[in-house]
């Protein structure tokens, strides 16, 4: 493993010599200004910084020092910044750490203090990196591809893993952008029959007289047009499963098909008149109330039964418990990557904009916001005008004090486990509480310590 990264932020030549050869045992790297420690930043990404707040032009001030330490902590939040200021500077570093600086030095350094403060700040981050990758791995993502820490969501991901490996035919209900066709693959990758291939029809995007033949083919010569024989989407799938979206939309004598089908698992192409036995697993899924389409008669009653031998209702992301922020995290890294944009991060007013919005279109939603938001962005910090979001209207506030605080601490909780990405020790530090207060908290309000 190669040397930890420190990254010395000073303008005088004699001093980053001098801290250059005492600190050895790190691969030191240094910026003499703003800028080039930014660069610096964005290209070694180092775990710990030492930061001279006196930094050029303003040497006797430390305006040039807070704003390189905003910059660094923008880029890269994770990383532990301690502060070197002179004797008479203790306003300004104390300023420093509250504005998210890991600790502060008085100059002249002591050479025996820095190095024992320099390792500590290490052992904290790789502590944290470690913290968010476990947390990542275990948590994030309870199904491949799926980014969730909502009990609700969890829930289903578990009834996911349950219905995969039966033949149960699966209807997902939920709205639209929330996920539906993600747990149907996910329902695929997770049976016995990942290898063969998993097949999706939209029955509201295709019209009527092309959707009999899109489902079960057609013979040469069927129609006019038919110019070949050709397999549908049902023959192709088999083997692996047919996931039918927006079945809702479905028109009654293709209703009645699809029920043939899937009582005697046969199909017959348009023209055709031989019965081809299919082995699909069929799961469908709509936005609408398929309830009362039944009770209007516009929905067969026979072919909900079919459909729904096991249901599972994916919750709207805004009744998702702390999932905004960590899907707009996730969004935003996998987006940085895609367009080859450097690390962004999200101001706390984006932040608080993402987790007040409703998101009537769910996860799709935020993913095209999040990307556009990357791609419009021109600092380091994405803003709520990146994001381009109405702004929420407060509701009428209850006025029961132990209720407020009760909600008022479960929702902080929430969101400071969310924006931390999981990570205890950095969300008990953007609480201001310590760790065990923070599990204390979580128990008496039920939140699982995930992972
Ligand atoms: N929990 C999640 N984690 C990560 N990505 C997600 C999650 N849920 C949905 N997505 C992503 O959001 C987008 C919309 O999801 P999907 O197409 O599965 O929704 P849908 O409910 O089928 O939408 P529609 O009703 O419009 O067909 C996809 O790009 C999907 O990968």
């Amino acid at each position: 493993m190669g040397r930890k990264k420190l990254l010395v932020v000073e303008d005088d030549v004699g001093l980053q010599k001098q801290l250059r050869w005492s600190l050895s045992d790190y691969e030191v790297i240094v910026a003499g200004d703003r800028e080039t420690a930014v660069a610096q930043i964005h290209r070694h990404r180092p775990g710990v910084v030492t930061l001279d707040l006196g930094l050029p032009p303003d040497h006797d001030g430390a305006s040039e020092g807070h704003a390189t330490l905003q910059q660094i902590l923008a880029v890269a939040p994770e990383t532990k910044v301690i502060v070197l200021s002179g004797n008479q500077d203790r306003a300004n570093a104390l300023k420093a750490v509250a504005m998210g600086a890991y600790d502060f030095q008085q100059k002249p350094v002591d050479m025996q203090v820095l190095p024992l403060v320099i390792e500590r700040a290490f052992t904290l981050f790789e502590m944290q990196e470690e913290n968010r990758r476990m947390l990542q791995i275990q948590s994030d993502s309870p199904l491949a591809g799926i980014v969730t820490r909502d009990p609700g969501m969890l829930q289903l991901c578990r009834s996911v893993e349950k219905v995969a490996p039966t033949t149960a035919t699966v209807m997902l209900l939920g709205d639209s952008g929330c996920g539906k066709e993600l747990i149907a693959r996910a329902l695929h990758r997770m049976s016995g029959r990942q290898d063969a291939r998993f097949i999706a029809i939209n029955c509201a995007s295709i019209p009527e007289q092309l959707l009999e033949s899109e489902l079960f083919g057609h013979e040469k010569g069927a129609f006019t047009g038919a110019a070949q024989q050709t397999l549908g989407k049902i023959e192709l799938a088999n083997g692996g499963t047919f996931f039918l979206d927006e079945i809702g939309d479905m028109a009654l004598p293709l209703q009645a098909k699809l029920l043939r089908f899937l009582q005697e698992r046969v199909i017959e192409r348009v023209g055709g008149r031989t019965e081809i036995p299919v082995d699909v697993r069929i799961v469908c899924a709509t936005h609408q109330d398929l309830q009362a389409l039944v009770q209007d008669g516009r929905f067969r009653r026979d072919l909900f039964y079919r459909l729904s031998e096991i249901v599972l209702t994916i919750p709207p992301l805004r009744e998702r418990t702390g999932d905004r922020a960590l899907l707009a995290h996730h969004f935003k890294n996998r987006f940085c990557v895609t367009e080859s944009r450097s690390t962004l991060s999200f101001s706390e007013e984006a932040l608080r904009v993402i987790e007040q919005y409703d998101w009537p279109g769910n996860v799709r939603e935020m993913e095209n916001c999040i990307k556009r938001a990357v791609i419009m962005c021109d600092g380091p910090q994405i803003t709520p005008a990146d994001l381009g979001l109405p702004q929420m209207e407060s509701g009428e506030e209850p006025v029961n004090l132990r209720q407020v605080r009760d909600a008022a601490e479960y929702k902080v909780m929430v969101t400071a486990l969310a924006r931390a990405d999981g990570n205890i020790v950095k969300a008990a530090e953007l609480l201001g509480v310590s760790r065990p207060t923070l599990y204390d908290l979580m128990n008496h309000h039920g939140i699982r310590r995930l992972g």
